[in-house]
């Protein structure tokens, strides 16, 4: 610190020392101040003047600032820009600072919270329709435990994975903020870009033991779920930065549930942005699965259709009790329309509930709890009356009720619309508490004696322009025009002067300050009998807190399954059949996206059949560019998806063996900002995929090896898919261009050739998006060049290159030529991993060690290694 530094700049250091990295948020009266390096930041980020205050080590500081009645959108822009941000309030006022330290002591300041992505509960922060989470990364031993909440619903989930599933459970996620311990470098690169480094102690199993038993006031977790070290270790982590972010104050969470990797469907970070699962690959959610199967009436379900989608199941139980209730409500337009419509009117109570806990609510979060749980509560009664409710419907509407106590009370409390500032109250209803009507009443009275004496004095002194007016500083005074001032001066006149202004003249008198002192008395009551009762409410909904996010958790569990439905109905989707055994087997599928894009264009989407099963489970297709084999292999992929998180799909029939996996490679995509090329993402995918994939798991592949040339390119799709028939024995859509790959046929057993049609018609290419048994004729890549309209004297050209090439191939045999000879991949796995024999392996084999002594050990042990050092040897 400078030695030379007013008492304010070595306060603000100290501050800053504690906000670290975060921008300091610095009060000064009505404003919040940033200076130095934060201030060009937060001025860069927010477009606001950058000015200057003092100096500091003879340089002027530079400094910006924000009104504190609009700090909320300022902070939202800075933490979209990606900052974080340290509060620090004053914490005392100068009345105080000056009784505790004379006239010039400085107003104490505090880190009252760290505004932070992850930890954010304001609705105008927020995104009605999307989770925001945050999760804490524990490496322990060779697991990783995650912990995951939003703590604006108070949701926390905690699991354990393999270090090398990592991503795909943070691709799962799509945290806006994450933790870990310092200097650890599990990050796979890139897949948490700005993970906060926490100190390692926090980190421990015990310490996240011991934080949620103190949280929960529980005794032991067992009741809770089975949680293990990592994601103990994780829950530690992520309680104790909440507790530095909330500097002592906890947000809301709920007892965190333990979810086990085996029950959902496991897809890697690549493939969900290849199949644009919650976001489109240009970025935005507009051109999603998501978007085109959202079809939720509130946030909380749509939030909750995202994490379905998210991770689908994987255990038919689940899965069927899910589509169970899509039915009910698919074969019920009555009953779905005034679901739907009651579900519209109701506020997002898990949020306000968020608010609340986190001692962030106002009176408007305490009305939305209220007409949100009497909006339940008429959905349960709406769907109680029913019979033959399916079983998930009975238990979610079970957690529908038993709030009507709190209900009743919140009601006789509140005023139908409470604002959302608690300071001014007016929130507590007329008839909930007499006195306060009474004080209400005194004021109310005072009011109207006020008007009762303008009217007098404006008579009395013979001035008609007489106001009695009111403002934050002078409070009530009487106000005439100038001209009148000197009747209302004379000594006699039973008002005394206070403020002369350019055009009036300002007074005061007896009978006023009476009739505003007691206006004050009584709203200064006032205020405090609402907030006492404020409080009360908040005691009332904290203690039911648990109840009431089961009641949020279930009005969103009704909407995606309502919402669902609707979808169906909206495009003649079916109900998938689950089954137990590896196939695919669908009729009549489309692609949701693709079609809804043609829909709108008034193209019609044409439906292709899918039939894999153990006898033919890899499908090799062929065809010409923008033929549609893409759209084939995706829509396939997003319909055991969409089936798997329990809802319809858009086919005639399906019929869905569950998958532990899926995985897709469409197309290979550049990954510059990875510092990879496009052919090598391609290979580490497809790597991948053969680590991985079971004989459970749903392949798609998209032109694999097409990044690189020719030979190698077909060399390798050739090798890959027979790794895939071979080895991993799993369902696989291939797409590829090259032809020669349909001689794969003959080899195995399993694969079949598909092809989607074209026809060229007076020399046009007409694709009919169709597909069809058999190998693909031949190609049709310069018709699609014509199509795209490459001039034609380079089209003559290619044309007569190609005839070239094509005279060679039927005289040579083309490309393939010769790999009829090469042994099965089988035949050639198992030379791969036959013991090579050699002479070192047969003079260890024939050793008999215990009849050596030391001394002839080590001289052999030196021969040994001598002879496996000479060049040439195999060893
Ligand atoms: N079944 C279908 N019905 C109607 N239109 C379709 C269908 N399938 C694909 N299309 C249209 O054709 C376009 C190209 O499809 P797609 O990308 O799947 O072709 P492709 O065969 O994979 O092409 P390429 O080999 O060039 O990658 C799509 O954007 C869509 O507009």
């Amino acid at each position: 610190m400078a030695g030379g530094e007013t008492p304010m700049m070595q306060q603000y250091h100290a501050l800053k020392q504690q906000a670290g990295e975060a921008l300091l948020f610095y009060r000064m009266g009505d404003f919040f101040e940033l200076f130095f390096e934060d201030a060009k930041v937060a001025a860069g980020i927010l477009d606001i003047a950058l000015t200057s205050r003092g100096a500091h080590d003879g340089e002027p500081v530079p400094m910006c600032g924000v009104p504190v009645h609009a700090a909320e959108g300022y902070l939202a822009r800075l933490i979209r820009g990606g900052c974080r941000v340290a509060i620090a309030e004053q914490v005392e006022t100068p009345e105080e600072a000056r009784k505790r330290g004379g006239s010039k002591a400085l107003v104490a300041r505090d880190i009252v919270r760290f505004v932070t992505a992850g930890t954010l509960t304001e609705d105008a922060l927020l995104d009605p329709r999307s989770a925001n989470l945050l999760v804490a990364l524990a490496p322990l031993r060779d697991a990783v435990g995650i912990a995951a909440c939003d703590i604006s619903t108070g949701r926390m989930e905690l699991e354990e994975c393999a270090p090398d599933a990592l991503e795909a459970a943070l691709a799962r996620l799509g945290a806006s903020e994450a933790v870990v311990p310092e200097d650890c470098d599990l990050a796979p690169e890139g897949a948490i870009p700005d993970a906060i480094p926490r100190p390692r102690g926090d980190f421990r199993s015990e310490e996240g033991e011991a934080r949620l038993k103190a949280l929960h006031g529980l005794a032991t977790l067992d009741g809770l779920g089975e949680f293990t070290r990592p994601m103990l270790a994780a829950a530690g982590g992520l309680l104790a930065y909440l507790d530095h972010a909330g500097r002592g104050e906890m947000p809301f969470l709920l007892p965190p549930r333990a979810r086990g990797a085996a029950a959902h469907l496991a897809m890697d970070a690549a493939t969900r942005s290849s199949l644009e699962i919650l976001a489109a690959q240009s970025g935005g959610r507009a051109g999603s699965l998501l978007a085109t199967v959202d079809r939720c009436v509130t946030g909380a379900g749509a939030r909750l259709l995202a994490e379905d989608l998210a991770a689908p199941l994987a255990t038919r139980a689940a899965i069927d009790a899910r589509l169970a209730a899509v039915r009910h409500f698919h074969t019920d337009p009555l009953l779905r329309a005034d679901l739907r419509g009651l579900l519209r009117g109701a506020p997002d109570i898990g949020r306000a509930l968020g608010r609340v806990v986190a001692g962030r609510g106002s009176p408007r979060d305490l009305g939305q709890v209220r007409d949100g749980l009497a909006e339940a509560r008429r959905i349960r009664d709406l769907l109680q009356g029913r019979e033959d409710l399916p079983e998930l419907l009975v238990r979610t509407s079970g957690a529908l009720g038993g709030h009507a106590e709190l209900v009743d009370q919140l009601d006789l409390a509140l005023v139908p619309s409470p604002p959302t500032e608690r300071g001014q109250g007016g929130f507590i209803a007329a008839g909930y508490d007499h006195a306060l009507d009474a004080l209400r009443e005194t004021s109310g009275n005072a009011r109207r004696a006020i008007a009762a004496l303008e009217a007098k004095y404006r008579e009395e002194t013979g001035t008609p322009t007489l106001k009695i007016k009111h403002n934050k500083v002078l409070g009530y005074f009487i106000e005439v025009p100038a001209k009148h001032g000197d009747r209302l001066m004379a000594p006699d006149s039973g008002f005394t002067h206070r403020q002369t202004m350019a055009g009036a003249v300002r007074f005061n008198s007896l009978g006023l300050h009476e009739e505003a002192t007691r206006i004050a008395e009584a709203g200064g009551h006032a205020l405090a009998a609402e907030e006492a009762h404020f409080e009360e409410l908040v005691g009332a909904v904290i203690a039911r807190r648990e109840a009431i996010a089961a009641t949020a958790e279930a009005l969103a569990r009704i909407d995606v399954a309502a919402g669902l439905a609707e979808r169906a109905v909206e495009g003649g989707w079916c109900r998938p059949e689950l089954v137990d055994e590896p196939c695919l087997v669908i009729e009549a599928g489309r692609h949701p996206v693709v079609e809804q894009a043609l829909a709108r264009g008034n193209d019609r989407f044409v439906a292709n059949d899918c039939r894999l099963s153990s006898d033919d489970r890899l499908w090799l297709i062929g065809g010409p560019n923008m033929g549609g084999k893409s759209t084939f292999l995706r829509q396939n992929a997003l319909i055991l998806l969409l089936a798997q998180a329990g809802s319809f799909v858009p086919a005639t029939s399906a019929r869905v063996g569950i998958a532990d996996r899926l995985f897709s490679r469409v197309g290979a995509s550049d990954n510059l900002a990875r510092g990879r090329s496009t052919f090598m993402v391609e290979m580490v995918e497809t790597a991948a995929i053969l680590a991985q994939a079971t004989t459970r798991s749903f392949v798609i592949l998209d032109e694999v090896g097409r990044g690189t040339s020719t030979y190698d390119g077909m060399a390798l799709a050739w090798a890959v898919v027979e790794a895939v028939h071979e080895t991993l024995r799993c369902r696989c859509l291939f797409a590829t261009h090259y032809h020669e790959l349909s001689r794969l046929a003959e080899t195995c057993d399993s694969l079949s050739l598909h092809h989607v049609r074209a026809r060229e018609w007076k020399g046009d290419l007409v694709l009919l998006h169709e597909l069809a048994q058999g190998a693909a004729d031949r190609s049709y890549g310069l018709a699609v060049a014509r199509l795209a309209g490459v001039p034609p004297p380079v089209l003559k050209r290619a044309k007569a290159v190609l005839d070239k090439l094509e005279k060679g191939r039927s005289e040579t045999g083309g490309l393939a030529a010769g790999l009829g000879e090469l042994p099965l991949f089988a035949a050639s796995m198992a030379a791969a991993q036959e013991p090579r024999s050699d002479g070192l392996r047969g003079r260890l084999e024939a050793l008999d060690v215990d009849r050596l002594s030391p001394r002839e050990a080590l001289d052999l042990l030196y021969e040994l290694k001598r002879e496996a050092a000479e060049p040439g040897d195999p060893v």
